[in-house]
């Protein structure tokens, strides 16, 4: 028991620190980066169940919240004022949802599971992250932006590129469920 919540502990730590990697590998674009947090939001819910996946990313937001520089744009409390915040609350509301399709899909979850699972994080994500981009600039930073520019920096640049991703990690995340899962297994047989 002592060890699956150590075991548990330290996956949930290790994906907060790949999200923060994630946030590392950008291409700037205006307001809104193209960045890799999402593949490991797909890999977080996929692989951890939605408990695991929601805490996860739950510890990255608390981390950049207090201070580290894990988000695209640097860290501290003031970040909730950042047009992009939404998109990171996006995350752990996706991480969960993605782990929760996955887990309705019984001891062996199909592949078509994996990809709808991570299609339907993408649409959690972006249902967040897109009008907060939109308050954000219009209600709080004073940068008056119509909705049709929103749509274009917040969904429709990357929109895209996430979706194949979200396909891309589905088909791939079975795999790598499976041998996780064996392994856990193992580990919490040796351990116990
Ligand atoms: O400020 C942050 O750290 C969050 C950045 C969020 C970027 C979003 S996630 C969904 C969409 N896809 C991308 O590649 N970029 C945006």
């Amino acid at each position: 028991m002592r060890n699956s919540k150590v075991f548990s502990l330290v996956l949930v730590s290790i994906f907060a620190a790949l999200t923060a990697i994630g946030a590392f590998i950008k291409i700037p674009l205006p307001v809104v980066p193209f960045t890799l947090q999402i593949v490991i939001v797909y890999l977080a819910g996929s692989i951890l169940g939605s408990k695991r996946a929601l805490q996860s990313q739950l510890v990255y937001i608390l981390v950049g919240l207090a201070g580290l520089p894990v988000f695209t744009q640097g860290g501290g409390f003031t970040y909730v004022l950042q047009p992009t915040f939404g998109y990171l609350v996006g995350f752990a509301v996706g991480a969960f949802v993605i782990g929760y399709i996955i887990e309705r899909g019984g001891e062996e979850p199909s592949r078509l599971r994996f990809v709808v699972a991570n299609l339907a994080g993408t649409f959690v994500i972006y249902a967040i992250g897109a009008p907060y981009v939109y308050f954000a600039l219009n209600f709080w930073l004073d940068m008056p932006t119509s909705a049709s520019k929103v749509f274009m920096m917040a969904f429709a640049s990357t929109v895209g590129v996430d979706i194949v991703l979200a396909i891309l990690t589905g088909l791939f995340a079975k795999r790598i469920y499976f041998i996780l899962n064996k392994k856990m297994m193992n580990v919490l047989e040796v351990t116990k």
